[in-house]
């Protein structure tokens, strides 16, 4: 406790110049925090008042032993709430929070949101669980969260992670070991693997053992998200990328491309026998082939193809009526990549109480095969796999055609061998490295373009954990 409140004093210490603050602690540990804070900030000269939610009887041990350490007067609220206050820090629930804010903190709540005064919350703003559960109550909304070892869902996942402000994680010295006592929920995306450019193989293999990749595009009014797609396979590391192209949107594909192959695809066409013409390893399905009958053919014929298969878009809407459809044709090489409005239109919203992590895992489990859930936290759930969250990524994604080069990365990724599980991850990360180098301003088209820098300064970091890893483990 003395740590983490001393993380949280200089956390505050770093950003503000000395200003008036108030430390409203709670009755468990997450307010001792606030106390030893308020305690270190004092000794470093600010003017520090401290209110407490219960009485001095119902703090928790270590709280009680805090308090001791404050050692100074514990004001009323009676006594004129916020003050002169310039800063609050929020030390009222953290990981305890185990029912809705009610009464007096709730007041206290309401009081300091309307204030409109910067809030620093101590592990979690409160009224917020750290499992990321919808609200029911009022809840802070911090400009700054300090929180302990590791992240929590909430610190993770939307809207809860925009709650937290910045979000700083400190080491408070949780001796090593700790995670292998636990399971985590999820695991965040780093430094992941990326078979395609492995440089263990590629320098001796030709383009054909990179991986063969199959897109499938729509008519001539709505080619673009198929090229989309394709360039982004092509830029992750497939060897081969092919479009399959309607004779509508032949001469426009064509106009368009040069290393990216072409093949027809006529409505006549079995697509199962031109995934087998081309020999490809994985495809991609849905960025603008249109919602019905035509899309639904093509996506069950391609499954029964057994090729790893990315289904986007329109490949889900498509089965928006009917997903029984759909799901009890899926394989287990499969990745559903839905947005919020795709995966609701398909699954539902589930249970109203389940996270974000709940209604992906909850999908691939029906599915029996990875499902990636869109958002500012990429989710990616598959069956008995601890799912991925990935959070790589910025704003600028959110722009047209995103998605289409999303799912053209995970389909090299797939041709190159990877699970599911991982290609999908990897290409998520890949994805958001590439638009946090094109920054605002950038559109889908320029994704691709941005793959090469993302892939070298992922194998930069790669060589330097794994010449990390080896220093550690033989020492110097
Ligand atoms: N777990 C760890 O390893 C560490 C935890 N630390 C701190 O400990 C905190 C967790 O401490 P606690 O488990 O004591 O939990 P909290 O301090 O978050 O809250 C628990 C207390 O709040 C009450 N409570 C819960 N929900 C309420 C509600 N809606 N209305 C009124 N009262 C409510 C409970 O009855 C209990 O008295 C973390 O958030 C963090 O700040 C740190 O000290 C560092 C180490």
């Amino acid at each position: 406790m003395d740590r983490a409140g001393r993380a949280v004093a200089n956390a505050i210490r770093a950003r503000w110049a000395p200003v008036p603050v108030l430390v409203l602690a709670g009755p468990g540990n997450n307010g001792g925090d606030g106390l030893v804070a308020a305690r270190v900030l004092r000794e470093a000269g600010w003017p520090v008042r401290v209110m407490l939610l219960a009485a001095r009887e119902g703090l928790s041990t270590d709280a009680a032993r805090a308090l001791e350490g404050w050692g100074g007067l514990v004001e009323s609220p009676a006594s004129g709430f916020l003050g002169d206050a310039a800063l609050v820090i929020d030390a009222l629930f953290g990981a305890g929070l185990s029912r809705p804010v009610e009464g007096s903190a709730a007041d206290w709540l309401v009081r300091i949101r309307d204030s409109g005064l910067p809030v620093v919350s101590v592990d979690l703003p409160s009224g917020i669980n750290g499992d990321a559960r919808p609200l029911a109550a009022p809840h802070l909304t911090a400009d700054l969260t300090i929180t302990f070892h590791c992240r929590k869902l909430a610190h993770l996942v939307e809207p809860f992670a925009e709650m937290c402000g910045e979000t700083v994680c400190v080491d408070i010295g949780i001796p090593d070991g700790w995670e292998a006592r636990v399971t985590p929920v999820a695991r965040e995306v780093d430094n992941p693997d990326w078979k395609p450019v492995e440089p263990s193989g590629y320098l001796s293999l030709h383009k054909h053992a990179r991986g063969r990749v199959a897109v499938f595009s729509g008519g001539s009014q709505s080619s673009g998200a198929g090229r989309l797609a394709a360039a982004g396979a092509l830029r992750a590391g497939a060897g081969v990328v092919t479009l399959c192209t309607p004779p509508s949107a032949s001469l426009v594909n064509a106009a368009h491309l040069t290393a990216i192959m072409l093949a027809r695809w006529g409505s006549d066409d079995q697509i199962g026998e031109v995934l087998t013409g081309l020999r490809a390893e994985a495809a991609v399905l849905g960025p603008a082939l249109g919602v019905g009958p035509a899309t639904r053919k093509a996506v069950l014929g391609a499954l029964e193809a057994n090729v790893p298969l990315v289904l986007d878009a329109d490949a889900l809407t498509s089965f928006a009526d009917d997903a029984d459809s759909l799901v009890d044709q899926l394989h287990d090489r499969c990745v559903l990549t839905p947005h919020h409005g795709e995966f609701s239109r398909l699954f539902g919203e589930g249970r109203p109480n389940w996270n974000k992590l709940e209604q992906a895992q909850s999908a691939a489990d029906r599915c029996g095969c990875t499902v990636l859930l869109k958002g500012p936290a990429t989710i990616i759930a598959t069956p008995g796999l601890t799912p991925w969250i990935n959070r790589h990524a910025c704003r600028w994604l959110a722009t047209a055609g995103s998605g289409d080069v999303l799912a053209g990365i995970i389909a090299a990724g797939l041709a190159a061998g990877m699970s599911p599980h991982d290609a999908a991850a990897g290409a998520t990360w890949l994805h958001g490295d590439a638009a946090l180098r094109q920054g605002a301003g950038m559109t889908a088209e320029d994704l691709p373009d941005a793959l090469p820098g993302a892939l070298q300064a992922l194998q930069r970091r790669r060589r330097q954990t794994a010449a990390l890893s080896h220093l550690l483990s033989h020492g110097s």
